[in-house]
């Protein structure tokens, strides 16, 4: 790609490998999760996140997403138990979203797609930073949370209220005392498996924990996702829309549930 990645015609998924290799390799993601073929573990321990609202520190268009970015400096919000070992602490969360809402999400789930879907990204402190994590097979755990058109969601309104002010690429403005906790649906039942960044660098370096439950947005908040532009200030727009990667081979990974 000559100019930089994106979800376009010209330098989408299908071109990402020319800069980054790994993007053919053995654990990309997302993946489409097949729960008739994904093995019941007994083993896999219940999903702990402990968040401190007061970490929030600002939300950022990335020209890419939004992201809601944490003070990852202490062991103050982290993820324990699941499938991870150790603690990982929380950095940031964003999201995936189509055009319409047909489609959006990374994952899939018996190839249906989601119309949105949230990341919260987390790294393992067992290494010095979050780079130095996203580098290693078990630097990151990512949660990612579908979201269905449903009933509106008054707990993600605060995000969505925040996005006039970040409408262009490089745009952000802080965002403080929010708790991500109250983003995610009642029942913590999760898939998990071994896989990679969706975006360029690719790095795989991810376990997935994909929950079962979906959460609700309605349509008025989804086209508050979609008021978003991939584009600078003084750029021709382009709206933020369909900044999904499709789902990736399996390449003999196993899906394994946290529930029966
Ligand atoms: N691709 C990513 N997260 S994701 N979509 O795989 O959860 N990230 C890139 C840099 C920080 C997080
Ligand atoms: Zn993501």
């Amino acid at each position: 790609m000559s100019h930089g990645w994106g979800y376009g015609p010209t330098n989408g998924p299908d071109k990402w490998g020319d800069d980054f290799p790994v993007a053919n390799g053995p654990r990309q993601s997302p993946i489409n999760i097949v729960p008739k073929e994904a093995q019941y573990d007994s083993s896999l321990k219940a999903l702990k996140l402990r968040y401190d609202p007061s970490n929030a520190k600002g939300i950022l268009n990335n020209g890419h997403s939004f992201q809601v970015d944490f003070d990852d400096d202490t062991d103050s919000s982290t993820l324990t138990g699941g499938p991870i070992s150790g603690t990982y602490r929380l950095r940031q969360f964003h999201f995936h979203w189509g055009a319409s809402d047909d489609r959006g999400s990374e994952h899939t789930v018996d190839g249906i797609k989601f119309p949105c879907e949230l990341h919260l990204v987390h790294w393992n402190t067992k290494y010095p930073s979050f780079g130095e994590a996203a580098s290693q097979p078990d630097g990151l755990a990512v949660v990612g949370v579908f979201l269905k058109i449903g009933a509106a969601n008054p707990r993600i309104q605060k995000v969505l209220d925040a996005l006039d002010a970040i409408k262009t690429k490089g745009k952000q403005t802080t965002f403080d005392n929010f708790d991500a906790k109250t983003l995610l649906p009642p029942s913590l039942d999760y898939w998990t498996y071994d896989g990679s960044l969706t975006t360029p660098p690719l790095l795989e370096s991810v376990t997935w924990i994909v929950l079962r439950e979906p959460i609700s947005v309605n349509p008025a908040q989804m086209a508050m996702f979609r008021s978003l532009l991939f584009t600078g200030e003084g750029e021709a727009p382009c709206c933020m829309v369909d900044n999904y990667r499709p789902p990736q081979p399996l390449k003999g990974r196993q899906v394994r549930a946290s529930f029966k």
